[in-house]
């Protein structure tokens, strides 16, 4: 078991960075060795079964959060905001199409990024391109741009201490479903929380009428809420794995969910064959290149016993490529009896870069591939199995549209993001409104 699990060094690791320094590596890799586990083996395993049920479309994943956290944002207040606009997320999709929501925050590990770029050149002066708080710092000095092992310690902590935030609100009350109104407290008045209190409204009335009716609902005091990241960094990831007591098999215990990005997923490369080694449900990016042959040869290496759960397909081609690239990828995996879930990730596909130099999205686009992809499984009789989008409870300026209607000249005003532009709050609620919509569409 071990040596398949270290079988991806002799692989070729794409995007990791030049630490200068292997012997402090050696040592950060041993410090996370010896921490406890940031997740259990039971909770990664129940994630897979929620997985399996939305594959067959009697569930639909949620799945959101920063591009890139930052070990300063992991505040109580921040933490707090994500993840009450994903609960408020799921409470339109639940409501919307009737169906149960598998809420998965990109959190408490989203750290590390791969880059278009190993250098950034600011003025004349190039420096190595900021790769997340777990491997450099954004300042643009050769001291901070240095990738620093000890960050990799960090990380974890800064992940514990957010897990333990995350499972305090939706174990300790927070996500009672009483508190419907409350999620919406705090947040800046508009148009998109008018029309969520409308639906909270009803739903209180609903709670209300089951608590005269006499029937127990304790089962919505609380949540399932699970945490995910892109595993792109191995000196990370790796060290995190410990062996189930229970049946002896491995499990990544960095987070429940791990996702191989578009530009690691080579199918003879370590991020592949690193996490066909763990139990843990993977997902891995599609980008509009890929064909039916690369989704199938993925299925067989990280999923052979095509275990429902086991592996999501997130797809980001493009507003404008769905509608042309996705059918036929459905149609061949489709065609070998492979059922995947499969997911949009519609932010990906669509960045543009302002003349100004700010990395946007448009609003517009965002939801053209929205309805590209549930179009595409309409067209071939497939299941839109979830969202996966970069978002936060902030009320930033990073994406253009939505019904407030951010210009380019607004983007500097509350730009935050580090690395890709994220949905705000209002652009969240509105984004989830509308697939509601679809799903309703989908199911009926
Ligand atoms: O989050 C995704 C990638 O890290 C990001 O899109 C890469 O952006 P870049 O082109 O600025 O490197
Ligand atoms: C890097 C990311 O995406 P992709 O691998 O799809 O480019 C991401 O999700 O931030
Ligand atoms: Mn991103």
């Amino acid at each position: 078991m071990l040596k398949s699990l270290d079988a991806y060094q002799s692989l070729e690791a794409k995007q990791q960075p030049t630490w200068s320094d292997p012997g402090a590596v050696s040592a950060a890799r041993a410090d996370l060795a010896s921490q406890p586990p940031l997740v259990f083996a039971g909770e990664v395993d129940l994630l897979r079964e929620r997985l399996a049920a939305a594959s067959r479309g009697e569930g639909f994943l949620l799945q959101g959060g920063d591009c890139a956290e930052t070990f300063a944002a992991a505040t109580a207040d921040k933490i707090r905001d994500r993840v009450k606009t994903l609960l408020q997320m799921a409470v339109v999709l639940t409501y919307g199409a009737s169906m149960p929501v598998i809420k998965v925050g990109r959190m408490a590990g989203q750290f590390a990024k791969p880059r278009s770029s190993n250098t950034e050149t600011r003025e004349g002066v190039t420096l190595p391109a900021y790769r997340g708080d777990i491997v450099n710092g954004y300042d643009f000095t050769p001291q901070s741009r240095e990738a620093d092992p000890s960050r990799l310690v960090r990380g974890y902590h800064v992940s514990a201490s957010t897990l333990n935030l995350i499972r305090a609100f939706t174990q300790g009350g927070f996500a009672d479903l009483r508190q419907v109104h409350e999620w919406n407290k705090g947040f800046v008045s508009n148009p998109a929380n008018q029309r969520y209190e409308s639906l909270a409204g009803e739903i209180d009335r609903a709670l209300r009428f089951m608590d005269a009716c006499g029937v127990d609902h304790t089962a919505l005091k609380q949540t399932e809420f699970y945490v995910s990241h892109e595993a792109l960094l191995l000196d990370y990831e790796r060290p995190l794995v410990r062996i189930d007591s229970r049946t002896g098999e491995a499990y990544d215990t960095s987070g429940h969910f791990l996702w191989i990005g578009e530009r690691t997923r080579d199918i003879d490369g370590a991020h592949v064959e690193f996490l066909s080694h763990v139990r843990n449900p993977i997902g891995v990016k599609l980008g509009p290149t890929t064909t039916a042959d690369d989704a199938m040869r993925l299925i067989d290496k990280l999923d052979p016993e095509r275990e429902p759960g086991r592996l999501t397909f997130i797809t980001r081609m493009g507003a404008g490529k769905i509608r042309d690239a996705l059918p036929p990828i459905l149609e061949g995996v489709r065609a070998e009896g492979a059922q995947p879930l499969w997911v949009t990730d519609p932010m990906h596909g669509n960045g543009i870069t302002t003349a100004t130099g700010f990395k946007t999205r448009r609003f517009d686009d965002v939801m053209d591939e929205l309805l590209g992809f549930f179009e595409a499984h309409r067209s071939i009789g497939t299941i839109p199995g979830g969202i996966h989008v970069e978002l936060t409870g902030d009320d930033v300026t990073e994406c253009l549209g939505g019904s407030e209607n951010i210009d380019e000249a607004t983007l500097e005003t509350r730009y935050e993001s580090l690395c890709d532009p994220r949905l705000n709050h209002m652009q969240s609620l509105e984004l989830a409104f509308r697939v509601a919509e679809e799903l309703k569409r989908a199911t009926a």
